[in-house]
C-alpha cells in the first residue's frame, strides 16, 4: 500500500470516529502480513491536542507504535478487547486508558490493518490523577512536619555547612536549648567525648565516606550536666550526589545505659553480699596476673571456707546462715586493702585476691589475721556466734600462671588446712596436688568397684584377758584394686566418705558379715560373741540407716545379737540427740553397740552414759605408751573404771607387746585386740583358728563375758 493511500484511509477513519464516538485520537497501522506493522501515524482531533502535546508530542511516533503494537497483539489474543490499560514509564509516568479499542479489518486486503484507538476521558483521568499526586504530596509533607515535631527522638537538621538549620522539640527537651540558641551552630559541637576517644572529624569522615554514622556519645546540657546519647547521622544529597543537608537524630540513653549497668553488676556481684562473683574474680585475677606478669610481680590467691557453715544453716535456719555470710564478707573486706578483691564464690567459700604480696611471711600474717577477725564473735539471732575458718593460699606464678589453676591449687591448700584440723591455712605444695589427683583417681575407682563388688572383709580377733580366748572379731573392709592390689581402708574410706560412697559401702559391709555370720553358725564355727562392724558419721546419719539394718537381718538370718556396731566418740558427739535415737533403735533391734577410739574426743563418760552403749574401746594412741607413761597409765585406769561404773565392756585396741598386755591386765581391761595376738587377716587364714565345738570352746564366763553370755543363754 502507497503512503498516499494509508494516509487517505486514515484520514477517512479519523473523520469517520471523530464525526462519529467522539474520539480524540487515532491511531493507523499498517500490518503487511498480519503480525508486524511497517508503518504508523497518529492523529489527533483538535480538541485533544491541548492535552496531548505535552505529553504524546514528546513521544511522538515511538509511542504511537508501541501502543499500536500492543493493541494489535492484545486484539489478537481478545477480538472482543473492550478495555485495557498501557502503563508508560516515562518521568511523569503517564498511565493512558483506552477506553475503546476496535479492530477494524479491512476485508479488501489481508495485509491492511487499521487500528483505530479511541483515547478518551483519558486527559480528565490525568488531570485528576495530577490532582491527587499534589493533595497526596501535601499530605505527606504535613505528616512529615508533625512527625519531625512530635518524634521522642532528638531531629536537627543542618545545611551543607553543618551549621543548623532546624531542631524539634525532642532536641528542646533533651538539650535544653531553644531554636533561637542553637540555629546556626555546627551540628554535634556540644559534644564533650566519644567512647574509644574517636575523634569528632573521624566521625564526620565516616559520614562522608558511608552517608551514615551511628553511635554514643557523651553530651552536655545547658545547664552543664552530662548526658549519653545514641546519635545516628546522615546525608542528604540532590541528584547530583552533591551534600544538601545533614540529619542528627539522637536519644538521651542514661535510663537504657543505667539499667544496663544494674544488669552488668547483677551478673558480676553476689546478691546476698555484693561482692564480686565467681566471674568478676576470675575476670580480675585474670588481668592481675598480666599486669603482675607485665611487672614480673607477684599476687596471691587466698581460697577460705567456713568450718561449721553447714551445721549454722542445717541448725539454725537459712536466714542466719544468711547474716553470718554477709557478716563474714564484711570482715573480709575490712580486713585488706581496697585494691584487693574480696570475692563471695558460693556457699561458704570466698576468695581474696592479694595485688603485691611481700612473700611467704606477709601472706601468713595475712590469713592469720583474717582467721582471726573471722573468729570475732558474730551476734546471731541475739546471740554471740563463734565460726572459725580455714584457708588455703596459692601464688602467682609459682603455684600457677592461670586463673583457674591459682584458685584450683588454693582450694586444694584449704580443704588440706581443713582436713588437718581446721581454723588454720596452708600454702599450695605440688605434693597437695598429687594427692588431689589420686582423690580423684579413687573415687572414680570407687564408683566402679562398688559396681563390679572388688572389696573382702579381713578379720581381726579380740581376746578376752581373763581365759586368753577368742571372745569376737572386728571386720575390716579391703579392697581389691584390679591395678593396685590390695588397698587399705585408710587409702579409701575418707573418699566414701566425701562422697557419700560410703552409705552403698557400708551396706555392703554389713550385709557381707551377716551372711558371714550365719555361715559360721551354720558350720558350728564359733569366733566368740559377735563380729563388730565399723560405721561412719554419714550412715548413722542417713534417714534409712536402721531400717536397712533391719532390713538385712531380715533379708540374711543373722542374728542381731551377733552383730557389734563401733561408733566413735565424735560421731556420737557430733549430734547427740539424734545419735540418742539412732542408737536407741538399733540397741531395740537387739544390735550391741560399742564407742570406739574412747579418750580422743574429750567427751565426758556421765553424758555418754545416757547413750545405750554396751562396749568402750581405749584408743590405741594411749594403749601405745603404757606402761612407760604415767599419764596414759593414768586415763586408761580411769576409762577402765568408768567403763566398769557404767556396766560396761572396755576393751584395749592397739595392743602391740606382752608389756602392754600384762599392763592392761593389771589395769582391768576385759577384752584386748592388736597386733600381738594377730594382724586383721582374711576368712581363708582366719576359720582354721576358729573353734568347731560352741559349747565346749566357748569364751567361759568371764568378768568381761558375763553380760553377753547371758545373752546367748537368752
Ligand atoms: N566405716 C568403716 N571404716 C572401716 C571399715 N573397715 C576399716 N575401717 C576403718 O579404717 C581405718 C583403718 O582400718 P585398718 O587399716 O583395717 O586398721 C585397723 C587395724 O588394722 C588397726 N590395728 C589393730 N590393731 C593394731 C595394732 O596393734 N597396731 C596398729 N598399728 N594398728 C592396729 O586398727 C584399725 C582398726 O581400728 P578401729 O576401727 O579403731 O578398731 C580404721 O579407722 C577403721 O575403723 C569399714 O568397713 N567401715
Amino acid at each position: 500500500m502507497s503512503a498516499e493511500r494509508f494516509q487517505s484511509i486514515a484520514r477517512q477513519t479519523l473523520l469517520r470516529f471523530v464525526l462519529c464516538a467522539g474520539a480524540l485520537a487515532l491511531l493507523v497501522f499498517l500490518v503487511s502480513d498480519g503480525l508486524t506493522y511497517t508503518e504508523g501515524s497518529v492523529f489527533f482531533s483538535w480538541e485533544s491536542l491541548g492535552y496531548l502535546l505535552s505529553t504524546f508530542v514528546l513521544v511522538g511516533g515511538i509511542l504511537a507504535f508501541s501502543i499500536g503494537k500492543w493493541m494489535l497483539e492484545g486484539a489478537r489474543r481478545v477480538q472482543a478487547l473492550q478495555r485495557a490499560v498501557v502503563h508508560f514509564s516515562d518521568q511523569h509516568r503517564v498511565s493512558l486508558e483506552f477506553v475503546r479499542a476496535l479492530v477494524e479489518a479491512r476485508a479488501a486486503r489481508r495485509d491492511e490493518i487499521t487500528v483505530v484507538a479511541d483515547i478518551l476521558e483519558r486527559m480528565a483521568d490525568n488531570m485528576e490523577r495530577h490532582e491527587n499526586l499534589r493533595m497526596r504530596e501535601e499530605a505527606k509533607q504535613h505528616l512529615w512536619s508533625r512527625v519531625f515535631a512530635s518524634s521522642l527522638d532528638a531531629i536537627a537538621i543542618s545545611a551543607r555547612d553543618r551549621r543548623l538549620l532546624t531542631v524539634n522539640e525532642a532536641f528542646k527537651r533533651i538539650t535544653g536549648y531553644s531554636e533561637e540558641e542553637v540555629l546556626g551552630n555546627e551540628m554535634l559541637s556540644s559534644t564533650v567525648s566519644v567512647p574509644n576517644e574517636t575523634p569528632l572529624t573521624q566521625i564526620w569522615a565516616a559520614v562522608e565516606m558511608n552517608s551514615y554514622w551511628c553511635g554514643e556519645l557523651l553530651d552536655m546540657r545547658k545547664d552543664g550536666t552530662l548526658y549519653p546519647r545514641w546519635l545516628s547521622l546522615s546525608v542528604v544529597r540532590d541528584a547530583s550526589q552533591q551534600v544538601t543537608n545533614y540529619i542528627a537524630v539522637f536519644k538521651d540513653i542514661t535510663e537504657q545505659k543505667e539499667s544496663e549497668a544494674r544488669f552488668i553488676y547483677q551478673a558480676n556481684h553476689d546478691r546476698l553480699t555484693g561482692l564480686p562473683n565467681r566471674h568478676l574474680l576470675q575476670d580480675r585475677l585474670s588481668r592481675a596476673i598480666r599486669l603482675a606478669e607485665r611487672n614480673q610481680n607477684q599476687l596471691a590467691v587466698l581460697f577460705l571456707d567456713l568450718d561449721n557453715f553447714k551445721w549454722v544453716n542445717d541448725s539454725l535456719g537459712h536466714a542466719t546462715g544468711d547474716q553470718l555470710l554477709i557478716s563474714v564478707s564484711r570482715r573480709l573486706q575490712a580486713g585488706v586493702r581496697a585494691s584487693d578483691t574480696v570475692a563471695r564464690l558460693g556457699g561458704d567459700e570466698f576468695v581474696v585476691l592479694l595485688q603485691q604480696p611481700a612473700g611467704h611471711q606477709e601472706l601468713a600474717i595475712i590469713a592469720e589475721k583474717l582467721i582471726e577477725i573471722i573468729e570475732q564473735p558474730i551476734v546471731l539471732g541475739g546471740y554471740d556466734f563463734h565460726t572459725t575458718s580455714s584457708i588455703g593460699i596459692s601464688i602467682y606464678p609459682e603455684d600457677g600462671i592461670d586463673a583457674d589453676i591459682l584458685l584450683k591449687h588454693a582450694d586444694t591448700a584449704m580443704y588440706v588446712a581443713k582436713a588437718s584440723g581446721k581454723s588454720g591455712f596452708r600454702f599450695f605444695d605440688p605434693e597437695m596436688n598429687r594427692r588431689a589427683v589420686a582423690r580423684v583417681e579413687v573415687e572414680r575407682d570407687l564408683r566402679r568397684a562398688i559396681q563390679e563388688q572388688e572389696f573382702e572383709l579381713y578379720f581381726q580377733p579380740k581376746f578376752c584377758l581373763s581365759t586368753e580366748r577368742l571372745c569376737g572379731l572386728e571386720a575390716l573392709i579391703r579392697w581389691q584394686h584390679p591395678r593396685r592390689g590390695l588397698v587399705q581402708p585408710d587409702d579409701f574410706i575418707s573418699v566414701a566418705e566425701e562422697t557419700a560412697l560410703i552409705i552403698p559401702l557400708g551396706e555392703w559391709v554389713i550385709r557381707a558379715v551377716c551372711r558371714q555370720v550365719v555361715s559360721w553358725r551354720d558350720q558350728n564355727l564359733s569366733y566368740g560373741h559377735r563380729v563388730a562392724i565399723n560405721l561412719s558419721l554419714l550412715q548413722v546419719e542417713s534417714d534409712a540407716f536402721v531400717d536397712t539394718v533391719e532390713r538385712i537381718l531380715e533379708e540374711t538370718g543373722a542374728p542381731p545379737r551377733l552383730i557389734e556396731f563401733e561408733l566413735t566418740e565424735s560421731m556420737v558427739l557430733r549430734n547427740p540427740g539424734r545419735s540418742a535415737k539412732v542408737l536407741q533403735r538399733l540397741r531395740k533391734l537387739g544390735i550391741h553397740l560399742a564407742l570406739d577410739d574412747f579418750g580422743t574426743g574429750y567427751s565426758s563418760l556421765s553424758h555418754l552414759r545416757q547413750l545405750p552403749l554396751d562396749t568402750i574401746k581405749i584408743d590405741r594412741s594411749f594403749i601405745q605408751n603404757i606402761p612407760n607413761s604415767g599419764e596414759d597409765n593414768q586415763i586408761v585406769r580411769m576409762i577402765v573404771a568408768l567403763g566398769k561404773s557404767a556396766q560396761m565392756i572396755v576393751v584395749a585396741e592397739g595392743v602391740e607387746t606382752k608389756l602392754q598386755k600384762d599392763c592392761l591386765r593389771a589395769l582391768g581391761c576385759d577384752f584386748l585386740q592388736g597386733f600381738l595376738f594377730s594382724r586383721p587377716v582374711p576368712r581363708q587364714e582366719l576359720e582354721p583358728l576358729l573353734l568347731r565345738d560352741n559349747e565346749k570352746n566357748a569364751c567361759p564366763p568371764c568378768v568381761g563375758c558375763q553380760q553377753t553370755l547371758s545373752e546367748q543363754v537368752e
